[in-house]
């Protein structure tokens, strides 16, 4: 029987992603998506570990279980570090994708590669019912390209390239993604603590 852990996201790009990851130890991943009668849930906090708290513990007071929860967002240098934990929500509350890379690119005109240096973030919150929590942090580096290139993954994908392999994230294949983005980081970070997800 495979273990079960339930992941407070309704974003259907990440949901696939961790469901990937944790498929790998045999984890079977439960979603909002999989429970449409839940609402949304504010994220108001200032940081990545505030909204990941906040969504998991809202899940786990609703189902008495222990929860997951992902915040994680884009972080631009030359934009001082925007659009950060707005990241979903960049060009307006409708969290339209393309607007949101829009906008990025539109705030990056003019500014040479080297300067468009970036990394993605991933904070995960594992929170008990009683309040009991655990952060997992992941980073993954790269540079603002200056137009969009490729169709997988979501968000800021098609401009986030990927020195190193010559693409944009979402230019390479979800199995490569899943090795090198700062989610998968951070779920490598709360695989070594076994003794939470058994
Ligand atoms: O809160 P949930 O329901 O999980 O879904 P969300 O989309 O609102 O998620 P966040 O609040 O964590 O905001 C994260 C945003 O950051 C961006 N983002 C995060 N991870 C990304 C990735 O792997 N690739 C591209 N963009 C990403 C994307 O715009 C997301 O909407
Ligand atoms: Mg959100």
């Amino acid at each position: 029987m495979s273990q079960q852990i339930i992941i407070a996201t309704k974003n259907l790009g990440k949901a696939k992603e961790l469901q990937a990851i944790f498929a790998e130890d045999g984890w079977e991943v439960k979603t909002l998506l999989d429970y449409p009668e839940v609402p949304d849930i504010v994220e108001d906090g200032s940081t990545f570990e505030e909204n990941a708290y906040k969504k998991a513990k809202t899940i786990a007071d609703a189902f008495g279980l222990p929860v997951l929860a992902d915040d994680s967002g884009l972080i631009v240098d030359a934009l001082n570090g925007e659009p950060g934990v707005y990241s979903a929500r960049y060009a307006g509350e409708a969290k339209d994708d393309q607007a949101n890379i829009e906008k990025v690119l539109e705030n990056l005109q003019g500014v040479p590669m080297e300067k468009r240096t970036a990394r993605f973030h991933c904070t995960l919150a594992y929170v008990q019912p009683s309040g009991e929590h655990y952060y997992f942090n992941g980073t993954c580096p790269g540079l603002i390209a200056e137009s969009p290139q490729g169709s997988g993954g979501f968000g800021y994908d098609p401009i986030f390239y990927l020195k190193e392999k010559n693409k944009t994230m979402a230019e390479i294949t979800s199995e490569e993604k899943n090795k090198i983005s700062h989610r998968a980081m951070a779920i490598k970070e709360l695989k070594k603590d076994r003794h939470l997800i058994k």
